[in-house]
């Protein structure tokens, strides 16, 4: 009997043992990051707690899995509608990046700026010292303070900024205000009513979307803040037919070794978009609200457009000495 008793108690301790330590590996690869990862980028979970014990701040807000919030090192600037959610959702993927999963607005936002960095960093996800940080709002790229204010917050931050055929991005802003509106019992205005300005009938640049498409003049004020080097442009058209090319380049400018592969990245045919493979929930493909059906634009129209953007894309390509496919 003595003997059966302590069999059941070994089994016992054994068991408690494995779930202790099977929870414990869970903690880490739930927080996005394997164990298969730690040790490869050399952070084994001695190393991170030793990486946390030499930083100041350790104890303040870090949590049980000691991870803190910190401000971005990386920010996706935009611009609006060029693939910036699905950017920093394929990013996410990569076990050494921490996405913040709102748009903050803190830079484009005179009420948040005015909370201070204490409020921002608040908002950003727990990461590990060597984990970066990512935040996404598309609206800085138009603002005219945001270069200046994110330059005082860090001069050697990272940024990224994704553009679209101008002509596309420009309908792609108004099919998205346009079903806002719908959404909320609005009326809503003709694509050419708004894009066509009626006594010249030339493209009306007072409209906000064809102003956020004209890359070139938005893009000269981040320069005067920003070493080219600084700044990464990735191709939004080329992030929805071959997203992997564009991420790959992106982990390169962040100095970070190529972790997102076509395992994490399937082409969704009902969804008629790429969609990951996460640990968590397997697959994830961006909300409805991301791809939707644009309008018919007469031929007209979208050729005037193209040749209103024509003289703007080709100082863009020699400002940022990279070029698009933009020219039909
Ligand atoms: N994988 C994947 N899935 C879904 N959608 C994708 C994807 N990759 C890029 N895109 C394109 O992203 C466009 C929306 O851009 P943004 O996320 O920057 O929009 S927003 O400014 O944050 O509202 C959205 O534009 P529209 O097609 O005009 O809706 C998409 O074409």
């Amino acid at each position: 009997m003595k003997t059966k008793g302590k069999q059941v108690l070994s089994i016992a301790v054994i068991l408690f043992v494995t779930v202790c330590l099977t929870y414990y590996s869970n903690l880490i690869v739930w927080n996005g990051i394997s164990m298969n990862d730690l040790d490869k980028e050399s952070l084994t979970v001695g190393s991170v707690r030793k990486l946390l014990e030499e930083e100041e701040l350790v104890t303040e807000r870090a949590n049980s899995n000691g991870q803190q919030k910190r401000l971005p090192q990386c920010v996706i600037i935009g611009a609006r509608k060029c693939g910036t959610r699905a950017l920093l959702e394929f990013l996410g993927l990569h076990p050494l990046i921490q996405p913040a999963d709102q748009e903050v607005h803190f830079f484009d936002d005179d009420r948040n700026y005015n909370r201070g960095y204490e409020w921002y960093k608040e908002h950003m996800p727990y990461s590990y010292p060597k984990q970066i940080t990512l935040e996404k709002s598309p609206r800085y790229f138009i603002t005219e303070k945001a270069p200046e204010r994110i330059h005082q917050m860090n001069s050697s931050i990272k940024l990224i900024v994704l553009l679209r055929n101008p002509t596309t991005r420009v309908i792609s802003d108004y099919t998205q205000v346009y079903y806002n509106k719908i959404a909320k019992g609005k009326d809503v205005d003709k694509f050419e009513d708004l894009v066509i300005d009626k006594k010249t009938n030339q493209i009306n640049t007072g409209y906000r979307a064809v102003q956020i498409s004209i890359y070139y003049n938005h893009l000269l004020r981040w320069f005067k803040f920003f070493k080219r080097e600084q700044v990464h442009v990735v191709d939004g058209d080329k992030l929805i037919t071959n997203p992997l090319s564009e991420i790959n380049k992106v982990e390169q400018f962040l100095g970070l070794q190529s972790r997102v592969t076509e395992n994490n990245i399937y082409f969704n045919t009902t969804r008629g978009f790429y969609c990951m493979r996460t640990p968590k929930t397997n697959q994830k493909c961006l909300g409805l609200t991301k791809g939707r059906k644009h309008p018919h634009i007469e031929s007209s129209i979208l050729q005037k457009l193209n040749e209103f953007f024509r003289p703007y894309n080709k100082k863009l390509f020699s400002l940022i000495n990279q070029t698009f496919d933009w020219d039909d």
